[in-house]
């Protein structure tokens, strides 16, 4: 199967569950995440029926901002910090310091589809497969079990995850 009809898929697997399954679903994601989140940390402000992470409790953590049609760079969030809706209606910080790529220690990482072996598919813009290849953090993909597909199709540049949270269980990579 093609990127484009695993993306189709999995996103109407993603868009046919209901506001309640998000919230329940998302609170037993966020819950397995939270032991992780040590250091300097990036997250995702969610949109849409993405995994919904808008409540760890840190008092501070970085957030994309995309800056043209290709990159993105993270920046500090924190209580009270000024936002604007960016690319694709996204909040995003407007104030706070830029973070370096690897600056961060972990990465929480959005995900379309997602299979076994720790792959990956995101909007299909590339903004995270460009970034990751540029950190060393620890990168862990937060998705429901019903956007596991069979497989991924893989080009040389995706990048693979070192672990993916769904809602029942946590797949690591061997050595970790
Ligand atoms: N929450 C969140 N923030 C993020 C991302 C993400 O995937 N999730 N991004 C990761 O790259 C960057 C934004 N990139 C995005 C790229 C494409 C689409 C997208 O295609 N969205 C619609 C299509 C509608 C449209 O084009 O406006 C979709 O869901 O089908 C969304 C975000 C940075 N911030
Ligand atoms: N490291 C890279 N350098 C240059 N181009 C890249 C790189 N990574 C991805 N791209 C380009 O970005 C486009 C989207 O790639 P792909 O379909 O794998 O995105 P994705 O994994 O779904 O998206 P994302 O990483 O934003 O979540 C492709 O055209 C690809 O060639």
């Amino acid at each position: 199967m093609m990127k484009e009809t695993v993306r189709k898929l999995a996103l109407a697997r993603r868009n046919a569950l209901t506001q309640k399954e998000i919230a329940c679903k998302s609170k037993a994601i966020v819950q397995r995440l939270e032991p992780y989140l040590k250091g300097t940390i990036a997250l995702y402000r969610s949109y849409g029926n993405e995994v919904c992470i808008d409540d760890v409790h840190l008092k501070s953590y970085g957030l994309p901002v995309v800056l043209h049609d290709t990159s993105m760079c993270f920046r500090m969030w924190y209580k009270g910090c000024k936002m604007k809706k960016g690319a694709y209606g996204i909040q995003e910080p407007i104030e706070g310091k830029v973070l370096l790529a690897d600056e961060l220690d972990v990465i929480v990482v959005p995900i379309v589809a997602f299979d076994e072996h720790l792959y990956r598919l995101g909007h299909g813009k590339g903004y995270y497969d460009r970034y990751l290849k540029q950190c060393r953090a620890l990168k862990i993909g937060v998705a429901y079990d019903c956007q596991q597909v069979e497989k991924v199709p893989i080009e040389p540049h995706d990048v693979c995850l070192d672990m993916i949270i769904t809602e029942t269980c946590i797949r690591k990579k061997d050595h970790l």
